[in-house]
């Protein structure tokens, strides 16, 4: 492969490693977009559309994006902030996995226990220039000046490990479970912001001829994304409670009704969100709902 055979395709950057790669490999192909990948090689040609996958790493990826280098990509909206990079992407779609929280952690059992104890003492993090921010607006409120603000220092990961090593008083770091904070024995005090993953593109796009290749793919990944967010809901219910039924399953535009052979029911088919499917479930059953039925989806278009 060289520069040309890269000519006129849009450039789509992927997470390398870590926490959102195999989530975009899967991504990817609910969208059907083809690829193989050659050992070792970050850059590599879709099959059957103009795209070049380009494979870096997520923190990388917003400066990569902002500045036009590539065309799209997908990373966390925590490292878009911390490459301060929100200017100069547009987030066109959230992806609904790589969910997590930046927050304030301190020793359990430790001295610390506020954010306005922790200013003026030692902070680690992969997070500095958010830290270095959060952190300015405390000593700023403490009046601290000089030699007496927060000192915030970089490590590239296993963030959790800075405290009991004696480097640091509490660390900036992501947290989704808990369990590694709580593994290392910390606590959370405070919590700079909540992030997922997301599709974004250029805000100054230089190839607009790209346009709509960038409409194609991002409705393909909506269409994934949202096949993940629903399952389909079918039931019978007496044409009597229909009211209450459709209440309780209103669907994205309306309930599809089908007649059953006795007249006195009908038959109803419905999206509902996953996260909400145990309890219209129950709510179903208490109106006299029978044969409940969730479908999940492979893929959609909604
Ligand atoms: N535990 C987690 N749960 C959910 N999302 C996470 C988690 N950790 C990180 N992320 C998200 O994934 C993004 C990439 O983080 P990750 O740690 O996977 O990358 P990395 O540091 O390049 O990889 P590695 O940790 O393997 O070196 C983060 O910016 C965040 O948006
Ligand atoms: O709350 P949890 O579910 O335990 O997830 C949080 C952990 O995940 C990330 O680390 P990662 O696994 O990417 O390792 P790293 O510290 O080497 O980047 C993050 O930095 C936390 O350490
Ligand atoms: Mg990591």
């Amino acid at each position: 492969m060289n520069a040309d055979s890269l000519n006129g395709r849009l450039l789509f950057a992927i997470p390398k490693k870590g926490r959102l790669h195999e989530k975009c490999l899967e991504l990817l192909a609910g969208a059907d977009i083809q690829f193989r990948r050659h050992h070792r090689l970050d850059v590599c040609l879709v099959k059957n559309h103009p795209i070049a996958l380009v494979f870096l790493p997520a923190s990388d990826i917003p400066s990569f994006v902002g500045k036009g280098n590539v065309d799209l990509g997908i990373t966390g909206q925590d490292v878009i902030l911390e490459a301060q990079m929100q200017e100069h992407v547009t987030e066109v779609l959230k992806l609904n996995f790589g969910k997590c929280a930046l927050q304030v952690q301190v020793p359990e059992a430790g001295p610390v226990q506020t954010v306005e104890q922790l200013a003026g003492k030692r902070v680690v993090t992969s997070f500095e220039v958010l830290s270095g921010k959060y952190f300015n607006k405390i000593d700023d409120q403490l009046n601290l000046a000089g030699e007496q603000k927060t000192k915030i220092e970089y490590v590239g990961g296993s963030v959790e490990a800075a405290c009991a090593l004696g480097l640091a008083d509490g660390i900036v770091d992501l947290v989704e479970s808990g369990d590694t904070m709580r593994a290392a024995g910390l606590h959370a005090i405070a919590t700079l912001l909540q992030s997922e993953a997301v599709l974004i593109k250029s805000s100054t796009p230089k190839h607009q001829a790209l346009e709509p290749v960038i409409k194609l793919i991002t409705s393909r990944i909506a269409g994934v994304v949202a096949a993940g967010r629903y399952v389909v809901c079918e039931y019978n219910i007496l044409r009597v409670r229909l009211h209450d039924a459709t209440t309780i399953t209103p669907g994205r535009r309306a309930p599809t009704i089908s007649p059953l052979e006795d007249e006195a029911w009908v038959a109803v088919s419905s999206m509902v969100e996953k996260s909400r499917v145990a309890n219209v479930m129950d709510e179903l059953v208490k109106i006299g709902a029978e044969d409940i039925l969730i479908f999940n989806l492979d893929n959609c278009r909604v």
